[in-house]
């Protein structure tokens, strides 16, 4: 047997990536500086798959900003917005992070590619771009590099490549009239050239991933897999493809897959641990399969039992010479390496002893290597027996399971999923309490999270400064922001969230059943990491944790200050969850502890209360099938969180990644009072879904790009507010921001927040001048 990851976190053990790229954006290092970094990570983790035993080690699974990305330039897909600039001989390096993250320089003013999330997972990739009879050739030869410079170090490994049915699949047209599927005609010839090259290296395994198989396709679809794949197998038949998919089981598609003419096929066991069974009934001889058995999306221990079950049932199908002991997916989803982490007040022993980052992931490909196979089973014996032991004691452990916690959540009430009266009744209870204007003016919550604010929590953490220091700190960035905005006259302020290092790792860190880390970093798009909170036992709120300092905001201004939380589902989705109950309960759990906090906040006089969901859509399953059960609990947790006040309490809530079309009725059916959402960076387009579904309660579509430096003018915030009343009516539209302001600076943040309170009294005055 063999073993594979599928690709290794690249950002750096300490982030020196995201450090490099930084300091190279600011013009503070060398190109041959930010190479010379990107060389020592790749080094760093090759090696430590050879001196595991890995047998295939991923190149080209290393990325300066984003895989998908690397692939377009792979192919010479780039934009003809940026051709202005290889025009002007900008070098390789510059263009693509220009593609990246825009250009606005010398003169010229062009817009980055668009981002969204892979998948299901809080990753973002970098959309490309396609036009009619769009071209695409070999051009870069990043992926040929990669494998030479591994080569050099002593290490042959296996280039990975993203698949051309899936980036065909992962772009968009940004044309009318043609369909992105029918350019699989001009793209095959570049990845024929991609893979004769290879060849000529005489690269032994080429990973191509192909995600998309793991989600509804149409027979189209599924032939387009077919022909692409005999013709790979016809024009380069020498090469040996392992074919990837992950995140779901291949389920229907599984009949198309297996009869691909490639190498090898890898399964995500941990995402859809039935599959294996169904699929090596149909699996043809000769072909290699990989088993998706250690888990590259969590940071929990393997089952060894469990998983040297599947490869003894795939073994006696089809002997161990073919099986390849795989991760799920890339370990790009998860951190570096748990031995960093130390502190036993944020990661309790007990629970360390049941985690693995990827370094330990691949310790745990090796064993089960060694236990696989019966010559050396023996000798290795122990290391299942402790496992055993080490998975069983979770079961009885105090830390994890809290009977009264459980008890809620099993009593749980309809009447605590909803809200005492209907929207009609809270709305005229709130219009009279409020009295606001018509398009009231508010921001998302966070204000920029400057230099200053992040250095002052790194030196509480080192102990440099006292607590009290601190918050007195914090405190004060809170009086300044209040008067910001009494100032420009916005009608519901916000604290700013400058206490928060994230908004979901600041809860986790308050809350019982959660641990967290000093560096267990995730990259989460270009140089933005995260560091997941981990949530290993029943969750419960110790004491409250967002009320003092909502409540001081509140005590410097007669206007209304919105308090602030993360709402049940994203901080699910945005944490490692524990893996030994349904999500659902999870998301219960976590949503009593928010109802609690909403409660305390009401007590306190906050009036209104937002609870954050920008990952509801993310957590959608990928197949049609799966999505119901998980809409349906997913907008009971929002409820269970935000329908215990009184009706005169306004509820917001806040999504980012507006692709909730095909989901709008559940959004509807959270029933907050107000919802603000992303529509801006899409000029609206958005709203359309308003033409034929009518939104009952209040909201706010974002009139301002808060990823973008660039300050919106009023004309044309108002031209998107007059829009928007094309489409709702005026009566519910609230004005604000797509999205909080952390990322910003204070000069941009000023003066586009003036416009946006100018162009919200523009418009009122117009409204009122024709009425
Ligand atoms: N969890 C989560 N997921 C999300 C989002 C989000 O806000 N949170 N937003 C969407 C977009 N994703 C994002 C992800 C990360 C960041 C981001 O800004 N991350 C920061 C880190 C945020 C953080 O934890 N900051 C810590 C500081 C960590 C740090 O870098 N400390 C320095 C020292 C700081 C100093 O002395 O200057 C160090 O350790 O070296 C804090 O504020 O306390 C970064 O990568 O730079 C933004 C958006 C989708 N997914
Ligand atoms: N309240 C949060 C903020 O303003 C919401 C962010 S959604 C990614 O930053
Ligand atoms: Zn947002």
């Amino acid at each position: 047997m063999i073993t594979q990851i599928l690709g290794y976190p690249r950002i750096g053990e300490k982030r020196e990536l995201k450090k490099a790229c930084e300091a190279y954006w600011a013009g503070k290092i060398s190109q041959k500086e930010l190479f010379e970094v990107s060389k020592n990570i790749k080094k760093a983790n090759w090696e430590i798959q050879k001196k595991q035993g890995i047998d295939l080690i991923p190149s080209n699974d290393f990325s300066f900003y984003d895989q998908v990305l690397d692939m377009t330039l792979t192919l010479g897909a780039i934009p003809e917005r940026f051709e202005k600039l290889v025009e002007k001989d900008m070098n390789k390096t510059d263009l693509y992070f220009a593609m990246a993250r825009g250009y606005q320089k010398n003169g010229l003013d062009i817009i980055a590619m668009e981002m969204t999330k892979w998948f299901n997972t809080n990753y973002h990739y970098i959309v490309p771009e396609f036009k009619k009879n769009q071209n695409f050739e070999f051009s870069s030869s990043k992926i040929i590099d990669d494998y030479k410079e591994a080569l050099e170090l002593g290490i042959k490994t296996k280039p990975v490549l993203i698949g051309p049915v899936s980036f065909l699949l992962l772009g968009k047209e940004k044309e009318e009239g043609f369909d992105k599927l029918e350019l699989i005609n001009n793209l095959i010839p570049a990845y024929i050239s991609i893979l004769k090259e290879l060849e000529t290296l005489k690269v032994d395994w080429i990973q191509i991933d192909e995600p998309f198989l793991t989600t509804d396709l149409s027979t189209k679809e599924k032939e387009i897999y077919a022909w692409v794949y005999n013709q790979f197998a016809t024009q380069v038949p020498s090469v040996k493809l392992l074919l990837t998919s992950y995140f779901d089981g291949l389920k229907d598609n599984a009949e198309t897959v297996v009869n691909l003419p490639v190498a090898g096929i890898h399964l995500d066991l941990t995402s859809d641990e039935d599959q294996l069974d169904e699929i090596l009934n149909i699996f043809p001889p000769q072909k290699f399969l990989s088993l998706g058995l250690v888990n590259g999306r969590n940071v929990w221990k393997n089952s060894y039992k469990a998983s040297l079950s599947k490869i003894n049932t795939a073994a006696k199908k089809l002997g161990g010479e073919r099986i390849i002991i795989s991760t799920s997916c890339s370990l790009l989803h998860t951190p570096y390496n748990l031995d960093n982490e130390n502190d036993i007040k944020s990661l309790p022993p007990e629970i360390k002893n049941r985690m693995a980052f990827a370094k330990q992931k691949i310790t745990e490909l090796s064993h089960l290597k060694l236990l696989a196979d019966p010559i050396t089973f023996n000798e290795n014996e122990d290391i299942l027996t402790h496992n055993n032991a080490l998975l069983k004691s979770r079961d009885h452990s105090t830390l994890i399971h809290k009977p009264q916690i459980k008890n809620r959540v099993k009593n749980l009430t309809d009447d605590s999923v909803h809200r005492k009266s209907t929207f009609a009744i809270r709305q005229k209870y709130q219009k009279e309490l409020f009295n606001f204007p018509l398009f009231p003016t508010t921001t998302i919550g966070s204000f920029p999270q400057t230099p200053e604010v992040r250095k002052k929590r790194n030196q509480l953490k080192k102990g440099e400064i006292s607590l009290n220091e601190y918050n007195e700190f914090i405190k004060n960035e809170i009086k300044e922001c209040i008067q910001f905005q009494e100032e420009i006259d916005l009608d519901v302020l916000v604290h700013g969230e400058f206490e928060r290092n994230d908004m979901v790792e600041f809860f986790g860190e308050q809350l019982d059943g959660f641990a967290f880390t000093q560096n267990g970093w995730v990259q989460s798009y270009g140089s933005r990491a995260v560091k997941p909170p981990i949530i290993y036992g029943d969750v419960e709120r110790k004491a409250p944790m967002t009320v003092n300092w909502s409540a001081y905001a509140q005590s410097l201004t007669k206007k209304h200050v919105k308090g602030m939380l993360t709402g049940p589902i994203t901080i699910l989705q945005w944490s490692f969850v524990r893996d030994d109950q349904p999500r659902k309960t999870t998301a219960f759990q976590i949503a009593l502890a928010i109802r609690d906090e909403v409660s305390d906040l009401e007590k306190a006089g906050i009036h209104i209360i937002q609870i954050d969901e920008p990952a509801i859509r993310e957590g959608l399953p990928l197949r049609a099938a799966d999505k119901k059960e998980y809409l349906s609990w997913a907008v009971q947790a929002f409820k269970i969180s935000s329908s215990g006040v009184k009706d005169s309490t306004q509820i917001h809530t806040h999504m980012c990644y507006s692709e909730f079309n095909e989901i709008i009725e559940h959004i509807a059916q959270m029933d907050a009072d107000v919802i603000t959402i992303e529509t801006s960076r899409s000029h609206m387009e958005l709203l359309e879904v308003f033409k034929v579904f009518k939104y009952p309660n209040e909201i706010g579509p974002g009139v301002y790009d808060i990823h973008s430096p660039r300050v919106p003018t009023e004309e044309e915030m108002e031209q998107l507010i007059q829009k928007a009343s094309s489409l709702l009516s005026p009566e519910q539209i609230w004005v604000n921001p797509d999205c909080g302001l952390k990322t910003r600076n204070w000069e941009e943040t000023m003066l586009a927040l003036k416009n946006m309170v100018n162009a919200a009294k523009n418009y009122r005055r117009k409204l009122l001048i024709n009425a």
